[in-house]
C-alpha cells in the first residue's frame, strides 16, 4: 500500500458484497490453510492499546452437531413448551455451513481503553472475516441468537463467563447468485455539523 494508491476492484467489490442466505450454502468451503489466512486477515482490524480483545473458534459439523444437541437440551430448559421443529433449530445452529466461526469479544475492564471500544474492535474483525471470505469467492453469513445472551449457553459454545460471541460467522461455497436487499438511502443518513448555535 502507498499514499494515494487506488484499489478499485476492492472499492467496486465493497459496493457490490451482500451476504448469502444459509439454506444455499454447501461444501465443501474453506480447507484449514484458507480459514486460517481468513482468520489472520480477520485480526487486522483497529485495536486500541493493542489488546487484541478478541479470539476465534472454529467449528466444524461434526463438533457443532455436539454442540447443537448441547444447546437443544438447554434451550429446552429454558422454554420447557418448544416445539420439535424449534429444538430441530438448535441442533443445527452450528453445522448449517461447512465452518461456522465464532468471533468472541474477550473485552474486559482496562485502566484506559472502555470496554466498549474493545466491543467494536471484535466487531470490525467479524466484519473483516465477512469481508475477506466473501472476497475469496465463498458464501458468507453472519449470525448470533439467544445463546450469546445468556451465561450457560456460551459455555456450551466454549466461552469463558467474561467473553461474548460478537457473532458466528458461516463460510461455505454456493452456486447461485442471490438477489440484493434494499440498502440504505445513503444520503439520508448523512450530515454536516458545525457545532451548537451560539446563544
Ligand atoms: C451482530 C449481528 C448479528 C446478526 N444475527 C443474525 C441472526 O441471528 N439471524 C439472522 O437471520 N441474521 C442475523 N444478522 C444479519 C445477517 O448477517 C444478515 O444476513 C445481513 O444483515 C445481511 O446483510 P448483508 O447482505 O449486507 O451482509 C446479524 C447481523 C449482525 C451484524
Amino acid at each position: 500500500m502507498t499514499p494515494g494508491e487506488r484499489h478499485e476492484s476492492v472499492l467496486s467489490f465493497l459496493e457490490r458484497r451482500k451476504s448469502v442466505p444459509l439454506s444455499q450454502f454447501r461444501g465443501p468451503g474453506p480447507d484449514e490453510p484458507t480459514l486460517r489466512r481468513l482468520i489472520g486477515i480477520a485480526t487486522r482490524v483497529p485495536d486500541h492499546g493493542r489488546l487484541e480483545p478478541w479470539r476465534f473458534i472454529i467449528y466444524r459439523p461434526e463438533h457443532g452437531a455436539r454442540i447443537g444437541e448441547a444447546l437443544a437440551e438447554l434451550a429446552l430448559r429454558r422454554n420447557p413448551q418448544m416445539r420439535e421443529d424449534e429444538l430441530d433449530r438448535e441442533r443445527k445452529r452450528l453445522s448449517r455451513a461447512p465452518v461456522a466461526v465464532g468471533v468472541v469479544s474477550t473485552a474486559a475492564e482496562h485502566e484506559r481503553i472502555p470496554v466498549w471500544e474493545q466491543f467494536l474492535s471484535a466487531g470490525a474483525a467479524a466484519m473483516n472475516l465477512v469481508t475477506a471470505a466473501t472476497a475469496h469467492g465463498y458464501a458468507v453469513n453472519w449470525v448470533t441468537g439467544w445463546y450469546s445472551d445468556d451465561a450457560e449457553a456460551r459455555a456450551v459454545l466454549g466461552l469463558s463467563p467474561h467473553e461474548r460471541m460478537a457473532g458466528i460467522v458461516h463460510i461455505g461455497d454456493y452456486d447461485t447468485m442471490v438477489p440484493d436487499r434494499p440498502r440504505p438511502d445513503t444520503d439520508a443518513l448523512i450530515s454536516t455539523y458545525g457545532g451548537p448555535a451560539r446563544a
